[in-house]
């Protein structure tokens, strides 16, 4: 079963090699926190935390990484727990499985850039299945309708205020300019005017220039907070998801909670990133400790 100390005896250096390589990480290179955060996600919503985003294709297999919406995760985000893994199995070999370093991975990043602090229960095993197949659909794209975003989290019994909470993850990190162009060339209504033209010159030449991207909250972009939501009702969201959190009805009063209270941000997050972190989670035999994060045994 998951337990807070499952590492105690098997790798008791455990908490200090992940502490140690992502510190070292995260100084070196900032954009680390948001790039983990959002590989978690994507692991989590299919089929739960078992690494199987981690996953390489093989002339055999197209894996979820491989998906269209996958491609753009970064690959810093990989990194930091390929760089765990391997420090990991100099120490205690075979013992840890990539799940729970992703899991504790996200959450230690998120504390370090302001976030809250929750536990990570630990003993995931890793899948041994991933396709590129499975993915489309069950990831929320920007472009979706309210309903059909709200229902993939239904689905995986998420309430709509877990799912406000969660989107609080964009307070960090960045969008390439393709996931929002839609909006800011045609519709603009819904954005504060300056932002919008800031927007448009900030993505010019984006189809030459795909790498082009925008911080997802302009005022704190680095700082795990709650301005993502104040920035909303002023027209300051980035993408077409983030604005419909805030023209949604069943949606909009927990934007004001959140924008109005950090604390209450905070507690929620952190309660509902618990959450996502054991749904659908392989124990026992339902899967198994890989040797490396990126191929099955
Ligand atoms: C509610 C529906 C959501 C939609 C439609 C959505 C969509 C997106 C898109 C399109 C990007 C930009 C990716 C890129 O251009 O590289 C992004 C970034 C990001 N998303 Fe989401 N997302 C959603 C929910 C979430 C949730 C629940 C989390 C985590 C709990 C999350 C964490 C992140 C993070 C941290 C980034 C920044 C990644 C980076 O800087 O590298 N998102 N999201
Ligand atoms: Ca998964
Ligand atoms: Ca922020």
């Amino acid at each position: 079963r998951l337990d807070l100390n499952y590492y105690s005896k098997s790798c008791p250096r455990f908490n200090d090699i992940m502490r140690d390589t992502i510190t070292n990480k995260q100084i070196t290179t900032p954009t680390t926190a948001a790039a983990t955060l959002r590989l978690f996600f994507h692991d989590a919503i299919l089929n739960g935390v078992d690494a199987s985003v981690l996953i390489s294709s093989t002339p055999f297999n197209k894996a979820e990484r491989d998906a269209d919406i996958n491609l753009s995760l970064p690959g810093d985000a990989f990194d930091v727990v390929i760089r765990a893994k391997t420090a990991l199995e100099l120490s205690c070999p075979n013992t840890v499985s990539c799940a729970d370093i992703l899991a504790v991975a996200t959450r230690d990043l998120v504390t370090m850039v302001g976030g809250p602090y929750y536990n990570v229960v630990l003993g995931r095993k890793d899948g041994r299945i991933s396709k590129a197949s499975t993915v489309d659909g069950n990831l929320p794209k920007p472009t979706m309708p309210m309903s059909q975003i709200l229902e993939i989290f239904k689905n995986r019994n998420f309430t709509e205020q877990e799912m406000v909470a969660l989107s609080g993850a964009h307070t960090i990190g960045f969008s390439h300019c393709k996931e929002f162009s839609s909006s800011i060339y045609n519709d603009t209504n819904h954005y504060n005017p300056r932002f919008v033209q800031g927007l448009q010159r900030a993505c010019g030449d984006y189809q030459k220039n795909p790498t082009l991207s925008v911080f997802n909250d302009i005022m704190t972009p680095n700082k795990f907070d709650n301005l993502y939501y104040q920035n909303l009702p002023k027209g300051l969201g980035l993408l077409e998801s983030d604005h419909g959190l805030n023209s949604d009805l069943r949606t909009q009063r927990f934007v004001d909670m959140y924008a109005r209270d950090q604390n209450l941000f905070f507690r929620d997050f952190a309660r509902a990133m618990e959450k996502l972190g054991v749904y659908g989670v392989k124990t026992g035999r339902g899967g198994e400790i890989r040797h490396r994060c990126d191929a099955i045994n």
